[in-house]
């Protein structure tokens, strides 16, 4: 089967009161795909979202959603999108079942009530008044009103942020299923196992534009993997048989096929009856990636970003697990 392009962005450019936001931004989403858009804070992404979906005019470069322009054809493209924005605008007073109900007189042909809480993991909740609801909450009754209209194209900013590690992976679930019925997705997140579990392409945003993209599964097999281990005592940086990198006292080896690289550091240490303490054998991750071309200012958050580095096998192993 030929997958069309549901989602064409050509040197997308967009300003905010002189503030350029996007600067030339370029990609494509093919039908039924899972695309994930990434980037730091402020990288321009809900820009690009906005624009999209229709919401705001391009300021230059052309966007086509299912072949229309979102924006001056509107009406074509509008009933055929779902959108879960960062913001959600609810009326606290309303129960989650009127909200869906109030939704539900807004959208042509729209899922039946009970679905769309099923589908969003609310049934129980159809009763609590909006206000009532916890973040993670009010974040899945707003992917209940996105699934509404049973759109071919779906934003979803952020989608997951706010909700438990249960709820998360059932919303996983839930874009894994739309995206296998050909529901073409444009997810942003800074959950970056998120988006490497669910996306098959991804492009990286910084100040405006894309410093990285391309296939999930090939950018990450291109980059490499690494090889940790604590530097025995008194062996020096320049007696390892691959080239590494030392950072209070752990060694990092980089390598294409980082397996390889782990065998031969522990044939070398074998024959010298050295111990490779808290060996850790990586394949890349998207993190490492976004660490890479997505760098921190300088100053405090600089730190923060070193500090995720150190922390991140453990915290993302502990969140997979969780989530299994
Ligand atoms: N309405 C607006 N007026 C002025 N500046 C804006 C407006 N909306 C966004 N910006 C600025 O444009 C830049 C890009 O914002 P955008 O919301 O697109 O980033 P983002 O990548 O979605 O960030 P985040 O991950 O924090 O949601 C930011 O510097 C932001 O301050």
């Amino acid at each position: 089967m030929v997958r069309m392009t549901a989602i064409e962005v050509n040197g997308l450019r967009k300003s905010h009161q002189g503030f350029e936001a996007v600067r030339g931004v370029s990609f494509e989403v093919a039908e039924g795909e899972v695309f994930a858009l990434l980037g730091r804070n402020g990288a321009g992404k809900t820009t690009t979202i906005e624009v999209l979906a229709g919401f705001q005019r391009a300021g230059g470069g052309s966007v086509r959603v299912l072949g229309h322009d979102p924006y001056a054809e509107r009406a074509a493209v509008r009933p055929r999108t779902g959108i879960m924005l960062q913001e959600a605008g609810f009326f606290p007073e309303l129960t989650v079942a009127q909200t869906v109900d109030a939704w539900r007189g807004f959208t042509d042909a729209p899922r039946p009530r009970d679905e769309a809480l099923e589908l969003a993991g609310l049934t129980a909740r159809a009763r609590t008044r909006v206000r009532q609801l916890s973040g993670g909450e009010k974040r899945r009754l707003d992917l209940a009103l996105a699934l509404l209209g049973r759109p071919d194209v779906l934003f979803l900013d952020e989608p997951t942020t706010g909700m438990d590690p249960r709820a998360r992976a059932a919303t996983w679930t839930v874009i894994r299923d739309l995206a296998a019925n050909g529901t073409t997705i444009l997810l942003t997140t800074h959950y970056l196992e998120e988006a490497q579990r669910l996306a098959s392409a991804m492009a990286i945003m910084d100040e405006g534009r894309i410093v990285a993209s391309g296939g999930m599964a090939e950018t990450l097999a291109a980059r490499g993997g690494r090889v940790a281990f604590r530097l025995p005592a008194h062996v020096g940086t320049g007696e390892l048989p691959l080239p590494a990198t030392v950072t209070d006292g752990l060694a990092v080896c980089r390598a294409a096929d980082p397996d390889l690289a782990a065998q031969t550091l522990l044939t070398w240490a074998a024959e010298r009856g050295l111990r490779l303490e808290g060996l850790e054998v990586r394949a890349a991750t998207l993190e490492d990636l976004f660490l890479e071309h997505a760098p921190a200012a300088p100053g405090r958050f600089a730190e923060d970003a070193r500090g995720a580095e150190d922390a991140r096998t453990g915290e993302s192993s502990r969140f997979a697990e969780d989530a299994r």
